[in-house]
């Protein structure tokens, strides 16, 4: 040391220092486990992935884009400058469904993707034990509950249909372990149940949604996530873990409740 002059020493430094921080961020990047929380509509996933954000410092939430879906971004160029509009894409979905299906499927499966390439939250690339992104619904409940049965309601035709499945296995492939879950966690509650909390939400744009729509929901989520009888397109999904919990149950305010689903939760965690 004592013959370096002070730049190299910096300079060695320095590069120590960065070579320590990418490398951390490279294998924490590897050794993320991806976990998405999957189920009907009001059944109470933002309820509980708040609860889970609370949790586990090792555990970064990321909620589902509604409030992009809801104002789509529409610059438009005039003799004045640019001008800032947007629209309410899942408003126009529930108006129009036969009109807006295919297009909000394009939207939300494309917003959905940008969630699951988010980087770690920097907190967590210096956290000890395995960070866990936990998502609000996937790229795999967009095409498996929701666009399918939009294809089989008629509100997608077979043309649409063959072009989202299309370019939705495409991504997937070349996104490779980067999209890829370890695990799923269902949160299962009967459509009346969700109809209910539907109802007491009241957001404006669901306020036309019938039990029968939550029914062909649910029967989605049983047949993909219990019954196993969807056909998935890809390997790894039909291996990944599910942790089955029952939201019937009221867990917001219940301490004693939460605690019991959040065991179940770091215990899942802990073997994927
Ligand atoms: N376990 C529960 N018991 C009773 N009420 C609940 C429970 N979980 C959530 N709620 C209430 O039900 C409503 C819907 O909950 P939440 O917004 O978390 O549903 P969500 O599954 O995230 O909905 P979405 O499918 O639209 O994303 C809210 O009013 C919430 O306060
Ligand atoms: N058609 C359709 N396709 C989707 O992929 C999808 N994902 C969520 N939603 C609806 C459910 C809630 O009203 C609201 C918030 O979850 O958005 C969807 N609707």
């Amino acid at each position: 040391m004592s013959g370096m002059s002070m730049r190299t020493i910096k300079r060695l430094f320095s590069s120590a220092v960065f070579y320590r921080f990418a490398s951390s961020h490279m294998s924490r990047s590897n050794e993320i486990k991806r976990v998405s929380i999957e189920g009907n509509i009001a059944v109470g996933k933002s309820t509980f992935a708040k609860l889970l954000q609370n949790a586990g410092q090792d555990w970064e939430v990321i909620a589902e884009p509604v409030s992009k879906w809801q104002n789509v971004d529409q610059p438009t160029q005039t003799v004045d400058g640019a001008q800032q509009s947007s629209s309410n894409l899942l408003e126009m979905m529930y108006h129009d469904p036969k009109r807006w299906s295919y297009t909000f499927q394009t939207f939300s499966c494309m917003s959905r993707m940008r969630t699951h390439l988010q980087p770690l939250a920097a907190r967590l690339l210096q956290s000890t034990g395995t960070p866990v992104q936990v998502y609000e619904r996937s790229v795999y409940s967009d095409r498996y509950i929701f666009a399918l049965n939009m294809f089989e309601l008629g509100c997608i035709n077979s043309t649409e249909w063959a072009v989202y499945q299309d370019w939705h296995s495409f991504l997937v492939e070349q996104f490779g372990h980067r999209i890829q879950l370890e695990g799923i966690i269902y949160l299962r509650a009967s459509p009346q149940t969700c109809m209910e909390r539907l109802g007491r939400r009241g957001r404006m744009e669901e306020q036309g949604i019938q039990l029968d729509y939550l029914e062909k929901l649910h029967t989605k989520h049983e047949d993909w996530l219990i019954n196993k009888s969807t056909k998935v397109h890809f390997e790894h999904l039909a291996k990944v873990p599910v942790l089955v919990l029952d939201a019937e149950v009221e867990f917001e305010k219940d301490t004693k409740v939460q605690g019991d689903l959040l065991t179940k939760v770091k215990d899942f965690f802990s073997v994927l």
